[in-house]
């Protein structure tokens, strides 16, 4: 088959970049493409057809396949946090030029449209000897590099990757110069959400032990609760990358006390349906300390909403099943029984309005005190 040139980019000077060209070349699936433009103007890509994204710099969407074309810049800090940045973006930048402000050897090599690699900075090295390792200095210009660093190895540690000790040796300095505080929380937890999906989720929190930066956003993890946190892990069950995330979190933090696990929370300005995931989990372990009783469970119910989402009582019941496996399917009989208990019946008798309420109470709680033997 032919293959037809785009019309869009016929004549503009483009390069796959970045994490799809690294993934591409060790064999983990692809999902985006990202592309670099050389020698072009953002009025040139407007004309061909590309819609303008960027905020704070020239990017563009592809009006067919929707990926991501950034003009080649330079940017340099001039300041604290992620709003500190001088971009320059002009057709005389060149490729090299580009791939040089990038976080590491791996995510700076340029595949041309012929297939070629443009790889300056030898990433296609580090990939076979299995090290991500940081291009220059300016790896230190943007903070949040030190946790893409950690996320990217809890993804690729499985294959055989670890850090640079030079590159740890900076994540450990960018730590240690306080300019993590400046990122925004919600990166970090992005960062986080992302690792915590990862093939290798514990790598990420003890890379960042191991360079110092654990103690800035994850205070309540550092030492003992580490540990005891990542050791839940392995109780989460199989599910989507996206709920697997946000289940091996709350398993993480399970551990904590109240006031600890909801400072975490406050500081990384968790979604509320994290935070609450984790709360969850805290109050089905607590309840699981001691033998089962009916008020208890029915207090726990109440708690976790239950009745109006039965669907988050059934997450808690498959998050602990791994650790407390008897008591479990006593709960779930429990928690069977009452939920069968249908408010439709009693109001053919006739129940209604408050005394509705109370009989549905009181015929539920007479549910869990039989499945309970
Ligand atoms: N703080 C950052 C963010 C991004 N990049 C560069 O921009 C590319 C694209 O970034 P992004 O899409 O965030 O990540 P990917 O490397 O594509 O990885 P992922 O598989 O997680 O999408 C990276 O490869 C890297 O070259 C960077 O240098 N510094």
């Amino acid at each position: 088959m032919v293959k037809r040139e785009d019309p869009h980019t016929a004549g503009l000077n483009v390069y796959r970049v970045g994490g799809a060209v690294r993934d591409a070349l060790l064999g983990w699936p692809v999902y985006d493409n990202d592309w670099v433009v050389v020698g072009a103007t953002p009025d040139a890509m407007r004309k061909r057809g590309f819609k303008p994204v960027g905020r704070d710099f020239p990017v563009f969407l592809h009006p067919d396949s929707s990926e991501e074309y950034a003009l080649a810049r330079t940017e340099r800090k001039s300041g604290h946090g992620y709003s500190g940045f001088e971009v320059h973006a002009s057709p005389d930048v060149t490729l090299e030029e580009d791939l040089l402000r990038r976080d590491l050897t791996v995510n700076a090599i340029a595949q041309g449209t012929d297939g070629q690699l443009v790889d300056p900075f030898d990433g296609q090295g580090d990939i076979e000897k299995r090290v991500l390792r940081h291009i220059s200095q300016a790896f230190s210009e943007d903070p949040l590099r030190v946790l893409r660093t950690a996320r990217f190895l809890a993804r690729y540690a499985p294959l055989g990757f670890s850090i640079a000790p030079e590159t740890v040796a900076l994540m450990t300095k960018v730590s240690e110069s306080g300019e993590l505080e400046h990122l925004a929380a919600e990166r970090v937890w992005v960062e986080t959400e992302k690792a915590l999906g990862e093939p290798s989720p514990e790598v990420y929190f003890t890379t960042l032990a191991e360079c110092q930066a654990l103690s800035v956003w994850f205070p309540e993890l550092v030492g003992e609760a580490l540990s005891k946190g990542l050791a839940a892990f392995e109780h989460a069950p199989a599910a989507n990358q996206a709920r697997l995330a946000h289940w091996r979190y709350a398993l993480l933090v399970c551990a904590l006390d109240d006031t600890a696990r909801e400072a975490l929370a406050k500081r990384l300005r968790l979604p509320n349906g994290v935070s609450e995931l984790a709360r969850h989990v805290a109050l089905t372990l607590q309840l699981l300390k001691t033998p089962l009783e009916a008020a208890a469970v029915l207090h726990w119910l109440e708690r976790l909403d239950g009745w109006r989402k039965p669907a988050q009582v059934d997450a808690q019941l498959l998050l602990v099943a791994k650790m407390a496996g008897e008591q479990v399917a006593a709960l779930e009989a429990a928690w069977n029984s009452a939920r069968a208990v249908s408010p439709q019946s009693l109001i053919k008798q006739g129940v209604q309005g408050a005394a509705l309420g109370k009989a549905l109470r009181e015929q539920r709680r007479l549910a869990v005190v039989k499945a309970l033997g």
